[in-house]
């Protein structure tokens, strides 16, 4: 079954899932929509369900209520393939997603079993070992690589299959901060170049880089929307065991002692400003 609206990267329709027909709901009644091209981040505090939505968005986990279309089409057994082509999930750990003895074989291997030309697989390795720095660990054994070397790989063996939609599970959780900051410009490129770009995340800094955010509550979607309107509303995330931003706890803090700033607050650089032009007034 189509829905047709093919611009929606993503939607979900009245979801509800559980593990299994005894156990609690951990996934309750959720709507929500990414269109094609958006950044999304998710966030929400230990258990709440961000990574169980990710496995549904990917057909790897089947909603046990409602309806999930993923460019267009209802997640159903026979375009599963398909759908994961489209979806191409990183998740935090990278030793459930090494397949391949060394770097070069990892990366290759879901070209290989699609029966992708061998020049072609030469050039998209090639492409993304260059793109993530990997070339001088192409012959290392994967087990012989740092969790955050062996992180690389798996995003290189996600990106190497040009997904649609990439999603971008807590990745950067083993990166050291130059990495971190690489994965971030990384992110930054493809969302430039168009691709969907959904990103669960603990680092509350994250949440100002978003096009729009999903906070999820013990398995509720307690918000849905951009970052301003969610910034006016922090106590949301607060509520989601989630902390706000820096620069909004900052201002909130100020508050408290009488400073009310104007102006936006999206960056340390706006906070600066704001903070100069209260005391230019003074
Ligand atoms: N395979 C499973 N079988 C049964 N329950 C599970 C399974 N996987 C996850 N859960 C439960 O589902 C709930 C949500 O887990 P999930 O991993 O989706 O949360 P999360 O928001 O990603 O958490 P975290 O931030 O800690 O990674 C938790 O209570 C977890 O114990």
């Amino acid at each position: 079954m189509t829905d047709s609206s093919e611009s929606l990267a993503v939607r979900f329709e009245n979801v509800s899932f559980r593990y299994s027909e005894q156990s609690e709901w951990i996934i309750k009644d959720i709507n929500f929509s990414i269109t094609s091209g958006e950044w999304v981040t998710i966030v929400g505090g230990n258990g709440s369900g961000k990574s169980t939505l990710i496995k549904i968005m990917n057909g790897l986990l089947k909603p046990s209520l409602g309806r999930v279309y993923v460019l267009g089409e209802n997640i159903e057994m026979e375009n599963l393939l398909k759908i994961r082509k489209c979806v191409g999930v990183i998740f935090q750990n990278p030793d459930e997603q090494i397949v391949g003895i060394t770097v070069e074989e990892d990366i290759a291997f879901g070209l290989q079993n699609l029966m992708f030309q061998r020049n072609e697989i030469i050039s998209r390795v090639d492409h993304v070992m260059s793109l993530l720095k990997l070339e001088e660990f192409r012959n290392r054994p994967v087990r012989t690589l740092s969790g955050g070397q062996k992180q690389l790989v798996a995003i290189a063996g996600i990106l190497v299959m040009h997904p649609k939609i990439i999603v971008f599970d807590e990745a950067a959780s083993m990166l050291d901060p130059q990495n971190t900051a690489n994965l971030h410009s990384l992110m930054s490129d493809l969302h430039r170049k168009g691709f969907t770009v959904i990103q669960v995340t603990h680092d509350p800094e994250d949440i100002l880089r978003a096009d729009r955010v999903l906070v999820l509550n013990q398995g509720r979607l307690a918000f849905e929307g951009d970052v301003p309107t969610l910034m006016k509303q922090s106590e949301i995330l607060e509520d989601a065991h989630t902390l706000p931003p820096f620069v909004v706890r900052f201002k909130k803090a100020l508050y408290r002692r009488g400073i009310e700033l104007s102006g936006g607050c999206k960056s340390e650089k706006e906070l600066a400003k704001s903070i100069w032009e209260y005391i230019s007034v003074m």
